[in-house]
């Protein structure tokens, strides 16, 4: 059997006295979405941002594309850290607000040393029309868009790093229904053209059924089920 893209094992995060994730594992495949589903407060957002590596957890082991993140220092997860990209609930909050979107997708290429002033304006045009917007909108700042464009445009600048795993935590909680199954779609076929591995948090078990491979439910910072 392949390696797991990534595999979490015995997690603990710990805010002083609140243990909110109390020993969590499990492993996602290259390609696969795996859901973490559960109650607000049960721990998926810190062990999103655990997984990350975001936040240092106090104790388990996190291993991403072979390599052990938790013993890694910074300098040496840097390099690594394009890779795993994380895409929150809220669009307008993971994008600068005066930053037009164009520049907002071009910074990761720029900050990784991997844009060329030549191919770099088409490669930012290509992203924008890979999430389905037009290129139009590199020229709009984030409050020109709606809440779903938005969120493609976040999206849009997560794929500029060429990542290996999307942490997707709650990224169509704060849509209108309306524009939810677009996103949904559109990350579908973005996983399906890139073997992306997803991390799918989210607390609604329709949209969990839906979308997720398999899922996994906490509670109280464990695992319940799945
Ligand atoms: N920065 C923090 N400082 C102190 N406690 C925190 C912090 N972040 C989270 N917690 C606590 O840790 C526990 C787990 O929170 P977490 O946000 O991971 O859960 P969640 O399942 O993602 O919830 P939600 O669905 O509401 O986002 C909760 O008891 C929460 O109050």
């Amino acid at each position: 059997m392949s390696e797991a893209l990534l595999d979490v094992r015995d997690l603990v995060v710990r805010y002083g006295p609140v243990t909110a994730v109390d020993g969590v594992s499990f492993s996602l495949a290259a390609g696969e979405t795996l859901a973490l589903n559960g109650p607000s407060g049960c721990g998926k957002s810190s062990t999103a941002l655990a997984v990350l590596q975001l936040r240092r957890p106090e104790a388990g082991r996190v291993r991403f594309e072979g390599r052990e993140l938790t013993a890694l220092p910074e300098r040496e997860l840097r390099p690594l850290r394009p890779r795993m990209q994380p895409v929150f609930q809220d669009p307008y909050g993971s994008l600068s607000p005066r930053h037009r979107i164009r520049d907002a997708i071009a910074e990761p290429l720029k900050v990784q040393g991997r844009w060329h002033p030549t191919d770099g304006p088409a490669r930012v045009a290509e992203l924008l029309d890979r999430v389905g917007l037009d290129a139009a909108y590199g020229d709009r700042l984030p409050r020109e868009l709606s809440g779903g464009q938005c969120q493609r445009a976040g999206i849009a600048r997560a794929l500029a790093s060429d990542p290996r795993l999307l942490v997707l935590d709650e990224p169509v909680s704060s849509l209108d229904p309306s524009v939810r199954a677009g996103v949904l779609n559109l990350l579908a076929d973005l996983q399906d053209e890139l073997g992306l591995g997803y991390l799918f948090i989210c607390h609604d078990r329709a949209v969990v059924r839906h979308f997720a491979d398999r899922a996994i439910e906490m509670r109280e910072g464990r695992v319940t089920s799945g």
